[in-house]
């Protein structure tokens, strides 16, 4: 057998230990898929003395994952640490420098700095993986960079935030608001630290920017994406467009257009009957569309140790048998800088509207709408209450920018009360 693949591990928490216990616990049915066995060197956290339920005796201790990452007795660092700046950082550039292939779950870090990390491990001639970053255990970038290396990508979408799903569904379950299933998910341990990287769409927007820059052959764009998160969805809202046959979604879309990279990390409305609209609590989903095999669509665990890890090991077996791919499905140098996209693609709109209780009021509102050039496909008004009532509209299709006009006249007419909330409809 080749000489075993020396790994160091940085970061040691739940998917650190998590990676930890499945080498435990399948080394040999890893050595014999792989032609040779992964040894862990050293290992390296914050807190030497904590309880991770797994034993670390046979691993020696760096304090400091720079230093681990320098270690002359190590082929791959494996990082687990998390953040876009600071340690996880250092720690990726120095292992580079020193020879290193590099195995990572840090979409943050990858969608911050992607590019450049992945033109300095190439000029290396040393690899970055980071299965693990996007979509959890689901085999997504392998699927994406891999298995549909011969597909002109048409679109990449997902579900790709499995607390914010959780939050979504759960509040439709229970019949709770916001607040109350946020305090919940809080309790439950979901939230990150920050988790404002959860509910304001930034880590899903993190993930979907990666697998644009495969999907498209461009340099990961994080700053492109169109980011809305779900804090200001509704009880109400959920209701409403489960009456009109849908669910709502933290959904990402990234699609190249006539106009340019469009990537969007926003909540939508999806057909409550789709694969998307059936996904319930924390799993993940992502629809993968080329063109020459349509749609594939992928679901599963986007987080927790098990399945992290698992991605972790996909990366650290590949890298055993000698698959070094490119850290983006392209190499660094070749991969364009994408134009982004001034406004999305056409699309179907719910709106919700608060209608005062006087004659003609639909029709104002029809006009208003009729005047931003969008028409009107469904329509359903509730019972009044307070000299108000519910009105829900389902628009054909229609830019944002014709929506955002008919808003702003609104007022105007008198006859709208309150704020309207306007959610686009994703063909899914
Ligand atoms: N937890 C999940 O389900 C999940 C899923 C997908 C991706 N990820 C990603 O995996 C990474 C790790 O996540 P986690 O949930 O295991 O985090 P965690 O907070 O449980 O563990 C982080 C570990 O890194 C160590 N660490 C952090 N900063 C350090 C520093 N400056 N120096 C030394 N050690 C340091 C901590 O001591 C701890 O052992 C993150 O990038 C995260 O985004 C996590
Ligand atoms: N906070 C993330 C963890 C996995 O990246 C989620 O809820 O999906
Ligand atoms: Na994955």
């Amino acid at each position: 057998m080749t000489a075993p693949l020396r790994i160091g591990v940085a970061g040691l928490g739940t998917v650190g230990a998590g990676v930890l216990r499945i080498l435990q616990t399948h080394g040999p049915l890893i050595a014999a898929r792989a032609g040779r066995s992964i040894e862990v060197v050293a290992v390296s956290a914050r807190d030497r003395s904590r309880d991770r339920g797994v034993p670390l005796e046979a691993y020696a201790w760096e304090s400091d994952p720079v230093a681990l990452a320098r270690h002359p007795d190590i082929d791959v660092i494996v990082e687990l640490m998390g953040g876009h700046e600071g340690a996880a950082k250092d720690a990726l550039e120095a292992a580079i420098a020193s020879g290193k292939d590099v195995v990572t779950a840090n979409k943050a870090l990858l969608a911050h700095h992607g590019q450049a990390l992945a033109l300095a491990a190439e000029e290396a001639g040393r690899v970055i993986r980071f299965e693990a970053a996007v979509a959890g255990g689901i085999p997504v970038i392998k699927a994406l960079t891999e298995g549909m290396a011969g597909n002109q990508m048409t679109r990449v979408m997902g579900v790709m935030n499995g607390t914010c799903n959780y939050i979504l569904t759960r509040m439709e379950s229970a019949g709770l608001p916001y607040e109350e299933v946020f305090e919940e998910a809080r309790q439950l341990g979901y939230l990150e630290a920050d988790p404002r990287l959860d509910v304001d769409g930034i880590d899903a927007g993190h993930k979907l920017s990666l697998l644009a820059s495969i999907a498209f052959g461009t340099q990961v764009d994080f700053d492109h994406v169109d980011l809305e998160g779900i804090g200001s969805i509704t009880i109400e809202d959920i209701r409403r467009a489960a009456d009109m046959g849908f669910r709502i979604k933290l959904l990402g879309v990234a699609q190249m257009t006539g106009r340019g990279l469009e990537q969007r990390m926003q909540p939508c409305l999806v057909p409550a009957t789709s694969p998307l609209g059936q996904l319930q609590g924390g799993t993940n989903m992502v629809v993968l569309e080329g063109d020459a095999v349509g749609q594939i669509v992928l679901r599963g665990p986007g987080a927790g140790a098990g399945p992290t890890a698992s991605a972790v090991l996909s990366d650290l077996v590949d890298i055993a048998r000698g698959n070094r791919l490119p850290t983006f499905g392209q190499p660094a140098m070749t991969l364009t800088r994408a134009r982004p996209a001034q406004a999305a693609v056409p699309a179907p709109y719910y709106l919700r509207l608060q209608l005062v209780d006087k004659p003609g009021a639909l029709a104002k509102v029809a006009r208003v709408l009729g005047d931003s050039g969008i028409s009107i496909d469904r329509m359903r008004q509730y019972g009044h209450e307070d000299g108000t009532a519910p009105v829900l509209i389902v628009t054909h299709k229609t830019t944002r920018i014709a929506l955002d006009e008919a808003m702003a006249a609104f007022p105007a007419t008198a006859v709208v009360a309150g704020d309207p909330v306007a959610l686009r409809i994703e063909a899914v």
